[in-house]
C-alpha cells in the first residue's frame, strides 16, 4: 500500500486557513486530516462541523475526519451530508463500535477505529475485517505538538501482523508526533496513513518535508 501524508488542520493558522489549505495543496499533501474533539472525551475543544463544511467547500483533497468525542453516533449522518471521505472514532468511546462502523459505511464514508496509546489492539480485533483503517494515537489526545510514544511501534507492529496471518486489507494510520524520524519507524512497521501536525505546520518547506516523511519507505 502506498504512503499517504495528512497534515492535521488542528496546527494550522485558523486566521489563515484557506491560505494553510493551499499551503499544504501545493506541498502535494494526499488529503487533509480534521480533529473534532469535544472538551469531554479530551480536556480540549477544537471545532465542529460547520468548520469541516467550511473546509469541504475550499478542498478537492479527501477529508479524514477523527472524531475524539463522546457520543460519535451523533456525528456521522451530518459528516455524510457534508461529503466527507473518511472517519474514525475512538474504541473508548462508544459501546457499540460494530454498529457504528457499518452505519459509517452505510453512508459512504469510509470507517477507521481509532486507539489512545493506553488500549490495547485485542480491543478491536473483533472489528478488523470490517473496519476499512485503525488508528494508532502516539500521543494522548487532546493537543497537537506532542512527543511520540515509542510503545505505537509495537501496536503497529501487531496489527500488520494480524492483516498478514488473516488476509485482510484495513490500512494503518499512525497520529501524534509524526516527523521525518518517527515516520520511518511507523512506515516500517506497516502504517501506511501519516498524520502530521506540527512538524509540517512549522516547516519552512512543507513540500520537502512531505516527500521527507513520504519518501521514507523503501519498501
Ligand atoms: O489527534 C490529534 C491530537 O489529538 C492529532 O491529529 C494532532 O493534531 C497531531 O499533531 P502533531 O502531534 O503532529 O503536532
Ligand atoms: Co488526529
Amino acid at each position: 500500500m502506498e504512503v499517504k501524508v495528512l497534515p492535521s488542520l488542528l496546527s494550522a493558522d485558523f486566521l489563515n486557513l484557506r491560505d494553510d489549505i493551499v499551503r499544504m495543496e501545493s506541498a502535494q499533501v494526499d488529503m487533509f486530516h480534521l480533529d473534532v474533539m469535544d472538551g469531554q472525551f479530551v480536556p480540549n475543544i477544537s471545532y465542529g462541523l460547520p468548520l469541516i463544511e467550511a473546509i469541504r467547500r475550499g478542498t478537492d483533497a479527501p477529508l479524514d475526519v477523527h472524531l475524539m468525542t463522546e457520543d460519535p453516533e451523533q456525528f456521522i449522518e451530518t459528516l455524510g451530508e457534508i461529503g466527507v471521505d473518511m472517519v474514525s472514532f475512538h474504541i473508548e468511546a462508544t459501546a457499540h463500535a460494530h454498529r457504528l462502523v457499518k452505519y459509517i459505511k452505510a453512508q459512504g464514508m469510509r470507517a477507521g477505529i481509532a486507539l489512545n496509546p493506553q488500549t490495547p489492539i485485542i480491543q478491536v480485533t473483533h472489528l478488523l475485517g470490517d473496519v476499512d483503517y485503525v488508528l494508532i494515537m502516539t500521543v494522548n489526545p487532546g493537543f497537537g505538538g506532542q512527543s511520540f510514544i515509542d510503545a505505537g511501534i509495537d501496536k503497529i507492529k501487531e496489527l500488520s501482523a494480524i492483516r498478514s496471518e488473516k488476509n485482510l486489507d484495513f490500512e494503518i494510520e499512525v497520529d501524534g508526533g509524526i516527523n521525518d524520524e518517527t515516520a520511518k519507524h511507523c512506515i516500517d512497521a506497516g502504517a501506511t496513513l501519516l498524520v502530521s501536525g506540527s512538524y509540517l505546520f512549522k516547516a519552512r518547506d512543507a513540500k520537502e518535508m512531505v516527500q521527507l516523511l513520504r519518501g521514507q519507505h523503501e519498501g
